[in-house]
């Protein structure tokens, strides 16, 4: 089976720093591969590289088979990578339907300016009552964004990021600000996206990877000190004392 994501001894240098040092990992279709690591370990640099936002120093990425190590940003949204950006990109005084309609529209090539001529599109909304089905957020789809609470603008932002059908999603903790609720919410959003997008998990909550990933890579100082399932990874003293410390952290 080939891999959604292959990344081949990625290194990024930022003067003397070397903030990803050959790092390899590969993300299987149908995967959630939780990247786990301390404070500046170097997981956003290493997503931004895979986004393209950054380009790397050496080493390749592979999407779905194709090397897009040197495509810029579009391209490798077109070839089914995606990403959440951070709520700022949700459409305040839009409601929740409207947000994803707009995002499927522009999967389909269409564009803001023509929006109000599409948004009668009945493919647009069917493809949008698809995506609400079965989340929480399916209750508040006329709600205006600026109305939801932070964890229903977390969920929105997944929902809009699922309508560009991407093969693999990039998501930099996802859990960030949620109460324990909201958390088991998101986790069963991320459950279910799991069967149509891989996903490569950025996240800080230890109990969400834990309960989510398949396989976890540990990044510390740049480069992957440890590699494997949930029980792998607890049990690991490397990492336990690279990592957390704290043994009762990883339980
Ligand atoms: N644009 C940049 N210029 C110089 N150094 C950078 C730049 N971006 C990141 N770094 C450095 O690279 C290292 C890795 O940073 P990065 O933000 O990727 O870590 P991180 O694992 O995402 O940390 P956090 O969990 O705090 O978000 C850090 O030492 C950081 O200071």
């Amino acid at each position: 089976m080939t891999a959604i994501l292959k990344i081949e001894n990625l290194v990024k240098r930022f003067g003397g720093l070397v903030a990803t040092d050959h790092v390899s990992l590969e993300v299987m279709p149908g995967e959630i591969h939780a990247l786990i690591g301390p404070n500046g370990a170097g997981k956003s640099t290493l997503i931004n590289q895979l986004c393209g936002e950054l380009q790397p120093n050496e080493g390749a990425i592979h999407l779905a088979g194709r090397d897009i190590t040197h495509l810029p940003v579009p391209a490798r949204v077109d070839l089914g990578l995606g990403r959440t950006f951070q709520i700022t990109s949700l459409l305040d005084e839009m409601t929740v339907r409207d947000n994803i309609g707009m995002a499927v529209q522009v999967r389909e090539g269409g564009n803001f300016r023509i929006w109000d001529a599409l948004r009668r599109r009945r493919a647009i909304w069917d493809e949008t009552d698809r995506l609400l089905a079965g989340c929480q957020l399916a209750d508040r789809a006329d709600v205006v964004v600026a109305d939801l609470s932070h964890g229903e603008k977390k969920q929105l932002e997944l929902l809009v990021a699922m309508a560009m059908q991407p093969r693999l999603l990039l998501l930099d903790e996802p859990m960030a600000g949620l109460g324990h609720l909201e958390s088991q919410q998101m986790i069963g959003m991320l459950r279910d996206i799991r069967k149509e997008a891989a996903i490569l998990l950025v996240e800080h909550d230890m109990e969400a990877v834990f309960a989510l990933a398949d396989r976890i890579s540990v990044l510390v100082y740049g480069r992957i000190i440890a590699q494997g399932s949930v029980d792998e990874i607890r049990n690991d003293p490397a990492v336990r004392e690279a990592y957390l410390g704290a043994e009762d952290e990883l339980c």
